[in-house]
């Protein structure tokens, strides 16, 4: 396949490693610096983007894509006030688009191990449930994507809370699910999610040892993505049995 990478940092180095030991070709590393060269590229000549910039940048890069009709796998996270504009686009254009806060596959089995301990806990009021991020000090956004979407499964399947809140924020609201975001070097990834009573706690936690598994993650829905159409996410991909 041939591949355009948007964004050519921590992720894109190592999806361009992992992209080429399985064969494909990278036909474009784009930054800020040399965005410019987009404009030499030629749409027919791309298979598949693969998106992994900053914030501020994934609309227009995910827009670049799916205007010229080509698949687009993004894994930025902090833009998903945006979404809509996407989804919209992608529908508009017939076009093909995949968002995912976190490509790992042992990532997505913690987020159905998530809601199946949510479910549990719905009943279970004397436990206070909260959410750990620990990332590197160079990650942009805070809480990250993984723990957003944790959050928002938590919150979905815990009739007591209504919404999540970062600890900064004060006062936290009675049904607000508090989040901390720890910023610490090297971390690729921790998530962890606590509930404490007086009695006991139970805790569910996924460590990333490297960023292998978001890139291997990445480089394997664009391989699944081809010829196919609309909105997908990982459970499209994943297929998980009856959840
Ligand atoms: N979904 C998932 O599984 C994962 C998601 N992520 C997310 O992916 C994103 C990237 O992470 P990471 O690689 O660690 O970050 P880095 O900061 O290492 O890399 C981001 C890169 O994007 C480039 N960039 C910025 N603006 C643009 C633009 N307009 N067009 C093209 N490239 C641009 C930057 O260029 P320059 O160097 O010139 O500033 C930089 O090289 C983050 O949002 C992170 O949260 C990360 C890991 C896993
Ligand atoms: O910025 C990162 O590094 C990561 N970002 C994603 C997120 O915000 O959840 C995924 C992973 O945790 C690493």
């Amino acid at each position: 396949m041939k591949i355009l990478l948007l964004g050519y940092g921590k992720m894109g180095k190592i999806i361009e490693e992992i992209a080429v030991s399985r064969g494909h070709q990278i036909i474009g590393k784009i930054n800020i610096d040399n965005r410019a060269e987009l404009e030499q590229i030629q749409a027919q000549n791309v298979d598949v983007i693969i998106e992994f910039s900053q914030p501020e940048a994934a609309i227009s890069n995910i827009r670049w894509g799916l205007e010229r009709g080509i698949p687009v796998v993004s894994g930025t996270t902090g833009w998903m006030e945006k979404k809509p504009e996407i989804e919209k686009l992608t529908a508009d254009k017939e076009g093909t688009f995949f968002y995912a806060s976190n490509f790992s596959i042992g990532v997505n089995v913690f987020f159905k191990v998530n809601q199946y301990l949510a479910q549990l806990m719905d009943e279970q009021s004397d436990y206070k449930v909260s959410i750990e991020e620990i990332h590197h000090t160079e990650k942009k956004d805070a809480p990250s994507g993984t723990a957003i979407t944790l959050a928002e499964d938590i919150v979905k399947n815990i009739d007591r809370l209504s919404q999540w809140e970062l600890t900064e924020e004060k006062p936290m609201p009675k049904d607000a699910l508090p989040i901390t975001s720890k910023r610490i070097d090297p971390a690729p990834g921790t998530h962890i999610i606590r509930y404490q009573s007086e009695i006991d706690d139970i805790e569910i936690t996924h460590t990333a040892h490297s960023r292998k598994g978001f890139a291997l993650g990445a480089v394997l829905v664009a391989e699944w993505i081809k010829d196919k159409k609309g909105l997908l996410t990982m459970d499209d991909f994943l297929s998980f049995r009856n959840f």
